[in-house]
């Protein structure tokens, strides 16, 4: 299949932003008559936030293998680019996604410890070259980004789900990963300041956006 869209995702921690500035990237492009699919990961279709509250879920005696969890990530990925991404990026729409794969390299990888080199088999098995144009990452250091997930829990965001349950050094590796990543494939990756008050953050956002999607457009 032909791809004509552009595939744009969003990474960093927990508590970083990612989803109090879908909404501006979104917007952003639309005003710029792109049509947008906004979407997240893991899920973005039934069965694949079905998976998703598998993998969430901390209501469980045993804890879940890394190695079902990987595969996990990657069963909703498949289902999300056969029923949703690539259907999508085809007839032209630009998808903006909620994590992907790089979350897998960070969360799986990083955090976890997973080889990358497996990894990576999945990710060319389930992708088959499908991968993000631009990714932004939202980075900032793992204390104040967990302050603002408690703060987010106290205003009624619910219970901590099966990974806000790590320690700061699961988070700390997680981080790490994501910069590694991001000064590996520079021409990819804009990496954004997210400690930084919200107005901040999306005059970085959209000044990046101009920049790096003008030719797109
Ligand atoms: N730049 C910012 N400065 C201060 N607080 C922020 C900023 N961006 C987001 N927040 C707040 O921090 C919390 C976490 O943001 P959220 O968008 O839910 O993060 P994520 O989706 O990355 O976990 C929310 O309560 C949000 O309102
Ligand atoms: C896409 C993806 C997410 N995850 C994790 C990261 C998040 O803790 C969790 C759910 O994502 P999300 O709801 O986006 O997290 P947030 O709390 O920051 O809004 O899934 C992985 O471990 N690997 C992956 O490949």
């Amino acid at each position: 299949m032909t791809q004509r869209g552009r595939l744009i995702t969003l990474e960093g921690g927990e508590g970083v932003g990612k989803s109090t500035n879908m909404a501006f990237v979104t917007a952003w492009l639309e005003a710029r008559g792109v049509e947008v699919v906004r979407t997240r990961e893991p899920g973005g279709t039934p069965r694949g936030e079905a998976m998703r509250e598998l993998l969430l879920d901390p209501g469980f005696d045993q804890p879940l293998a890394p190695d079902a969890e990987l595969l996990l990530m990657f069963a909703a990925r498949a289902q999300h680019l056969a029923e949703k991404i690539r259907p999508a990026l085809a007839r032209g729409a630009w998808v903006v996604c909620d994590r992907f794969t790089d979350a897998t390299y960070a969360y799986q990888g990083g955090g976890r410890g997973l080889d990358a080199e497996r990894i990576g088999v999945l990710e060319r098995f389930v992708q088959q070259g499908t991968a993000p144009d631009l990714t932004l990452l939202l980075d900032m250091p793992v204390d104040a980004a967990s302050r603002r997930v408690s703060q987010r829990a106290k205003a009624g965001g619910g219970e901590r789900d099966r990974f806000e349950r790590e320690r700061d050094a699961f988070f700390i590796a997680v981080r790490d990963a994501y910069r590694q990543r991001a000064a590996a494939e520079p021409a990819r990756f804009a990496v954004i300041d997210a400690a930084k008050p919200l107005a901040t953050v999306q005059r970085q956002l959209a000044a990046v956006l101009d920049q790096r999607t003008a030719a797109w457009r």
